[in-house]
């Protein structure tokens, strides 16, 4: 790497470390610690309010930390000497003069950076908006001004992208698109670490994930390690018109039977074949049965209930 950006952190590891933000009366982030590795895509999950801006506002020195520090690649962003080259940033929809092509909007931001006049025309092609090159920034759909915001993140061509809920907005095409690009980002070896509510979204594109709430950290790691520490993994789901005949013939099995707010029951520590048998020998109607697997939505409302409180 350049500009003698070694040391013992590894080149685009993000290291946040014990960082703490109060405001006058609220620890929007308490000291929370994680890391995030190159090479893949890291969902920092929170309920609302939970410090994800604070947290990534913070890591690009946009926000002073009241306690901890957070770097890239060993240094914290102030002390970056060319940061446009090394952390790339899309915290909230693009915006632009109105009446300035997206072309020439990029080339105002390399010839503020020192960056040259080509990178403009390379990261345009880079997310797909070359078309759009000469079209007035006041006619790009929001989808558009995503792509412009990344566009300009990406003009240094910087080994570390940070993106703060980059799909907002988007169509399920658009959706689609910045799935693959935001992969493909990271099997170039780039560190990818992208804030969303979006959950299901987030199984489809994590490595891994940091959740965190009420500014604490609750859970970081692969996703798949994630989702396999639930404490109740598969379930059956059954929806049936006589629930305590069933419920009353599954107790002999020593299962759990939870009851949903529609009165469906979820079945913990058996099998769905073992609760049809069930069934037939109770003589019960059923009018639904299906393996509930946990995904990454069920872990966070799980690890995050009782959290996603206004503070
Ligand atoms: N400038 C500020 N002054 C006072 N309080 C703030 C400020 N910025 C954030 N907060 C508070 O800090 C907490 C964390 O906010 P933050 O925006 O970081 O959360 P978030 O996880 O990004 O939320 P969301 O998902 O809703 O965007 C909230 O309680 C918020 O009201």
């Amino acid at each position: 790497m350049s500009d003698g950006q070694r040391s013992p952190t590894r080149d685009g590891q993000i290291v946040v470390s014990g960082l703490t933000k109060v405001y006058r009366n609220v620890r929007a982030v308490d000291n929370l610690s994680f890391t995030v590795e190159p090479g893949r895509v890291t969902g920092f999950l929170g309920p609302n309010g939970a410090g994800k801006t604070t947290t990534l506002r913070m890591l690009l020195n946009l926000v002073t930390p009241t306690a901890g520090e957070a770097t890239v690649g060993g240094r914290r962003y102030a002390d970056l000497t060319d940061p446009l080259r090394h952390v790339g940033a899309v915290l909230e929809a693009s915006s632009a003069h109105k009446g300035r092509t997206g072309l020439n909007h990029l080339r105002v931001i390399c010839a503020a950076a020192g960056l040259p006049k080509r990178r403009a025309d390379e990261a345009l092609a880079l997310v797909g908006l070359t078309p759009a090159a000469k079209r007035k920034f006041k006619g790009y759909s929001l989808g558009m001004k995503q792509r412009l915001g990344i566009a300009a993140a990406m003009l240094g061509d910087p080994r570390v992208l940070i993106l703060d809920e980059p799909a907002n907005g988007l169509d399920p095409e658009g959706i689609r698109w910045m799935r693959g690009f935001l992969k493909s980002l990271a099997q170039q070896g780039r560190t990818v670490l992208v804030s969303s509510h979006l959950l299901s979204e987030m199984q489809l594109l994590a490595d891994d994930v940091v959740i965190i709430a009420a500014g604490q950290l609750v859970r970081q790691g692969p996703v798949d390690q994630v989702i396999g520490s639930m404490a109740q993994g598969v379930r059956v789901r059954v929806r049936t018109p006589q629930a305590d005949v069933l419920t009353a013939a599954l107790k002999a099995e020593s299962v759990t039977v939870a009851t949903d707010e529609h009165g469906t029951l979820l079945i913990g520590g058996v099998d769905a074949p073992t609760v049809g048998r069930a069934a037939l020998t109770a003589g019960v109607e059923l009018h639904e049965l299906t393996t509930e697997r946990p995904d990454l939505e069920r872990v966070f409302l799980e690890l995050t209930a009782g959290k996603a409180d206004i503070r």
